[in-house]
């Protein structure tokens, strides 16, 4: 099977080229005022028509925001998915996917068992879950801090959740996190980016190498 492959936080004509080139996938819009990767919904609005042109589907990553800035996105970057990437109730999320008639895809932050069970109020409710790790002390960011969880966490997960797994993915340990969760989807931001914000083409490559590789090798084909 394919991995699903998102890119987020991109900001640049070229980045979304080259993800498109690469199939990723799935292209992520950041719209956080504290992130380095925080883009305009003018800015984001003519990157998702190019990604889409593209082929790729277009993810508005958004944390606890309310229904007015929601609104505002929708209208302007139309994307293909909402990402609640904050504390989002299962009733928050429900009333999202109603009022925007999107897909959804909820994020939690991992850090320990226990943290896997806050997701049953949501099954059947968002349409692809996303597991990230907690962030570090002292960040203002609740994504994209480049931390990494315990992937084997994710063996107690009913088989057939559509999630993306996130949160400190590079090229080097990308292939260790596939062989170890069989994850659907993968999500990659800071691991693909020469400095906060700015993302790098050659490394999206290898990212993207990377993947394709260790499913390669699952299939036993190389
Ligand atoms: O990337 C950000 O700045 C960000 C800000 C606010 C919410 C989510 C954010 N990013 C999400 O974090 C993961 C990627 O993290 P990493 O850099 O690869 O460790 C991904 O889900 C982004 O959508």
């Amino acid at each position: 099977m394919t991995t699903l492959i998102k890119i987020c936080g991109l900001s640049t004509p070229e980045a979304v080229d080259r993800a498109a080139d690469l199939r990723a996938g799935m292209a992520g819009f950041i719209f956080f005022a504290k992130s380095p990767r925080h883009v305009a919904v003018e800015t984001a609005s003519i990157l998702g028509v190019r990604a889409q042109a593209r082929g790729l589907e277009t993810v508005a990553v958004s944390v606890d925001m309310d229904d007015a800035g929601l609104d505002e996105i929708v209208s302007h970057v139309k994307p293909g998915w909402l990402q609640l990437h904050g504390a989002e109730s299962p009733e928050r999320v429900a009333h999202v996917k109603a009022r925007f008639g999107l897909k959804v895809m909820k994020a939690f932050a991992i850090r320990e068992a226990a943290d896997l069970d806050r997701i049953a109020p949501y099954v059947g409710i968002a349409d692809r879950f996303l597991f990230d790790a907690k962030p570090p002390k002292g960040s203002d960011l609740p994504g994209g801090n480049g931390v990494s969880f315990d992937w084997r966490l994710l063996a107690r997960l009913d088989a057939g959740l559509d999630y993306m797994l996130s949160g400190g993915l590079t090229k080097d340990n990308v292939g260790e996190a596939l062989e170890i969760t069989r994850a659907p989807g993968i999500d990659v931001s800071s691991g693909v980016e020469s400095a906060p914000g700015i993302k790098d083409l050659a490394m999206m490559d290898g990212f993207v190498r990377a993947v394709r590789d260790a499913e390669a090798s699952a299939k036993g084909t190389v």
